[in-house]
């Protein structure tokens, strides 16, 4: 029940930190604001949750379902530079080139980014976030601990060969925007390391000619972001565990095998009988 507790703890006010934290010509842009501006007496339910994990471990799937299941919006910002690849506007070019060479957009402009979303979101009334893919730098994690709480921080892991195969092995439906793998992994026990086997997350037959690779996914790539994951964000997991907040979950196998075990392990197993028989 502890995750549940946690899910009604007291709305926090987040106030501007564009002045605070970031080069002079980003306060013109929208102030981060993770929190709706309610009153710190109104019983919000809210969640305000961190995944981190290497690239490839499968943030956007668990947050993706946690979302659905909690009602809690998720926010990707790998999601939004795509988008704003997509958009071809002003920074979509220098942002291609960052991308694809597997480095870090700057603080400055995931800040930006970041905080147009969460004000859109709450224009429209949402409450909390299940952040994927932030902070990813300690820079980034000191400027989220400046504005707001956060109450768990979830850190998925996977041994690094298994990560390269599931990059690789990603497709996205460039209709529906469903993420499936092809990868099929089955690494055997070895040397004290449990083996590991994963499935291959299929699309549907409507999806089949519609899919496409990300263009950050290739070998070399992969290799880079995994890289500039051991030494920008891995420091992340400390900042999180020093302050008591990390829950550390090494994934057993594909989807069927983790998630009751990642909703057991947040104390979340009777939210989700209870979410689903309600349904
Ligand atoms: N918090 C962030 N800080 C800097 N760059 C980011 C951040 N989030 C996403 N990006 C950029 O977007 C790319 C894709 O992000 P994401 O989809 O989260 O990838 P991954 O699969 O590597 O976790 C990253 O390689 C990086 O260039």
């Amino acid at each position: 029940m502890a995750a549940v507790t946690r899910l009604s703890t007291r709305a926090s006010f987040v106030s501007s930190i564009a002045n605070r934290y970031l080069s002079s010509d980003l306060t013109s842009h929208a102030p981060l604001r993770l929190v709706p501006t309610r009153g710190e007496d109104q019983k919000n339910t809210h969640v305000r949750w961190v995944f981190l994990g290497c690239p490839g471990v499968g943030k956007g799937t668990y947050a993706s379902r946690l979302s659905n299941l909690l009602g809690v919006p998720h926010i990707a910002t790998g999601d939004l530079v795509r988008e704003e690849l997509a958009s071809s506007g002003p920074l979509s070019s220098q942002l291609s080139e960052i991308v694809n060479k597997g480095q870090l957009v700057s603080d400055e402009i995931i800040i930006n980014l970041l905080s147009k979303r969460l004000l859109a979101g709450e224009a429209k009334g949402a409450l909390g976030f299940i952040l994927d893919g932030f902070p990813r730098t300690i820079k980034q994690a000191e400027i989220l601990e400046g504005v707001t709480d956060i109450d768990l921080v979830i850190n998925l892991r996977l041994q690094e060969d298994v990560l390269l195969e599931k990059c690789i092995g990603r497709r996205i439906c460039n209709q529906c925007g469903g993420n499936f793998n092809v990868a099929s992994i089955d690494i055997k026990a070895e040397n004290g390391s449990p083996g590991i086997v994963m499935a291959p997350l299929l699309p549907p037959v409507n999806c089949m000619s519609k899919l496409i690779t990300r263009s950050d996914d290739t070998e070399l790539v992969v290799k880079e972001r995994l890289r500039i994951y051991n030494e920008l964000s891995r420091p992340v997991e400390e900042f999180y565990r020093n302050r008591g907040k990390l829950l550390e979950f090494n994934l057993p196998g594909g989807i069927p095998e983790s998630w009751p075990k990642l909703l057991h392990a947040l104390n979340l197993d009777d939210y989700e009988d209870k979410h689903s028989a309600a349904a």
